[in-house]
């Protein structure tokens, strides 16, 4: 043995009686421990504890309920699913009912059709097989049609690639874009951290580039153009842009021109457009329309050999929020066939998506129509959905404005409020002195005060010096107001603590 060259591994640096632990911090793979997600980091790890002491000594905290306002998940709060969509998806995932006389009673006549529609689409009408490595291809073809009517332009079931959430779609894009550290993708700060963390788990580069908040989180060119050149002065290839629209945490819905200049400057640079459209049906002011960067590309005469755009959905926002069944697709469009055959291959090594979720990201592209059975009920769920989210989002958005050193843009979309705070200078010594950033030093005591669960803005990136936090719409209504006074009183004894 001692003439046999051992590989120093973790395993042999040890005496043999006490092998070191097979996975260490010092031997897991460095780009994990690089990657962060703050929605649910160390704020919520410290809510659950403090729900489980409530749960297990009543009375023992100055609040009696967590208020969970750090992650977009409607359901876990309260909101219920729509009807339709979930007729069809129980119809399909038990199709033995559908032939039963009760069945009359209990379902809408167009679920009924509905379901044996996507049966059909089903090979062996076995919604328990592995489908087509892209989603089965009848509800691509049903997403499209959702897509042209939309857009009203062209869409290919074939450019589409149903997967598990929107989430997988992104971390797909950037297996394909990343080789090394020496690739960027053009990021929006403040951005969703599934951007900064699949990055980092790719081994490449954030390349932020800054939403101005002082014309409502707008998008300047002249700061990709900037960011860009930066970059490839530090020898980095930037090979995509991220754009979130409506914007998560920020809630700004890009103006028409503003698309059309973005998707100018990806063709100019030759930079991959990746669209990250989950919010499109969340759109709360009258003076915004939801445009999907497809329709905006198509409308300026660019097609398939102009730009390289990747467009994504989930069913996990909008008026529906079914986050836990994890569907979604993204939207391929502007590669060569090689490139295609690549992202297939991708695709295939997961054999393929949950089908609840691809039922699910047909029906959201192609909900009851006009004159359908369901169409009515249909409307009124949707429509009261998401008239109660933008009330919700005025009211915490005017509450916030009305907090001393809070200054709040309108949550035009999406499901977020983003706030700045600028906190005196005794608080930002206190975080200091805590190890903690400033905005995650007031995150942490207002939860301790009130129970009130939000995310600091440093978990979203931010302008360096300014300090922010998100905080979702999502709680019903009836808990807002409990929401608005507890953070009200809370803001009000923290400002005075600290002033300085
Ligand atoms: C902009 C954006 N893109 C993608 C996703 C991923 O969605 P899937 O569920 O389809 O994977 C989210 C989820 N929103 C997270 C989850 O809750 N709060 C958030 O900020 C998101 O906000």
């Amino acid at each position: 043995l001692s003439n046999t060259s051992v590989v120093d591994s973790p395993s042999t640096s040890s005496s043999s009686s006490s092998p070191m632990a097979p996975l260490t911090v010092d031997t897991i793979n460095p780009k994990v421990l690089e990657c962060e997600y703050a929605v649910r980091g160390e704020i919520v790890t410290i809510a659950q504890r403090l729900q489980d002491e409530l749960k297990s000594k009543p009375g023992s905290l100055p609040f009696d309920e967590i208020l969970y306002c750090n992650i977009g998940n409607p359901q876990s709060l309260g909101q219920q699913p729509i009807t339709f969509f979930r007729e069809v998806l129980a119809l399909c995932d038990h199709p033995a009912i559908l032939d039963k006389s009760e069945t009359q009673g209990l379902f809408s006549a167009d679920s009924i059709e509905r379901a044996w529609q996507i049966l059909d689409q089903i090979p062996g009408r076995a919604t328990g097989a592995y489908s087509h490595s892209q989603g089965i291809k009848g509800l691509r073809d049903t997403i499209a049609a959702g897509i042209e009517a939309r857009d009203g332009f062209a869409a290919d079931p074939n450019d589409i690639f149903l997967t598990d959430g929107a989430s997988p779609a992104v971390h797909m894009m950037m297996q394909l874009l990343i080789r090394s550290e020496k690739d960027g993708i053009l990021c929006p700060i403040p951005q969703y951290p599934l951007y900064s963390a699949s990055i980092a788990l790719h081994g490449g580069s954030l390349v932020p580039y800054y939403l101005d908040e002082a014309t409502g989180w707008g998008l300047e060119i002249s700061e990709l153009k900037k960011q860009m050149e930066d970059a490839k002065s530090k020898g980095i290839s930037v090979r995509a842009l991220v754009v979130i629209n409506p914007g998560n945490p920020t809630g700004q819905v890009l103006a028409e021109d503003n698309q059309k200049a973005i998707v100018e400057f990806c063709k100019q640079e030759g930079l991959v457009l990746l669209a990250d459209e989950v919010y499109q049906e969340n759109i709360y002011v009258p003076e915004k329309k939801f445009h999907s960067f497809k329709k905006i590309s198509r409308s300026m005469g660019y097609g398939e050999k102009d730009i390289s755009l990747v467009s994504f959905q989930s069913v996990s926002k909008g008026y529906y929020g079914e986050c836990g069944k994890r569907g979604g697709y993204m939207e391929v469009t502007g590669f060569s066939p090689e490139i295609m055959e690549q992202i297939y291959k991708v695709a295939s090594v997961n054999l393929c998506s949950n089908i609840s979720g691809q039922i699910l990201a047909s029906l959201v592209m192609s909900p009851p129509k006009v004159g359908d059975e369901s169409y009515e009920s249909y409307s009124a769920e949707k429509d009261g959905i998401l008239s109660s989210l933008a009330r919700r989002a005025k009211t915490l958005e005017d509450a916030l404005n009305n907090l001393e050193g809070v200054t709040c843009n309108k949550a035009e979309g999406a499901m977020y409020l983003f706030p700045r705070i600028v906190l005196p200078q005794k608080a930002i010594k206190a975080a200091e002195a805590a190890k903690k950033a400033p905005d995650a030093f007031y995150c942490q005591r207002l939860l301790n005060a009130t129970g009130v669960v939000v995310v600091p803005g440093s978990g979203f990136r931010q302008v360096p010096g300014t300090w922010h936090f998100r905080c979702t719409i999502l709680p019903q209504e009836d808990k807002i107001p409990a929401i608005v006074s507890r953070l009200t009183e809370f803001h009000k004894s923290f400002m005075e603590e600290f002033r300085d």
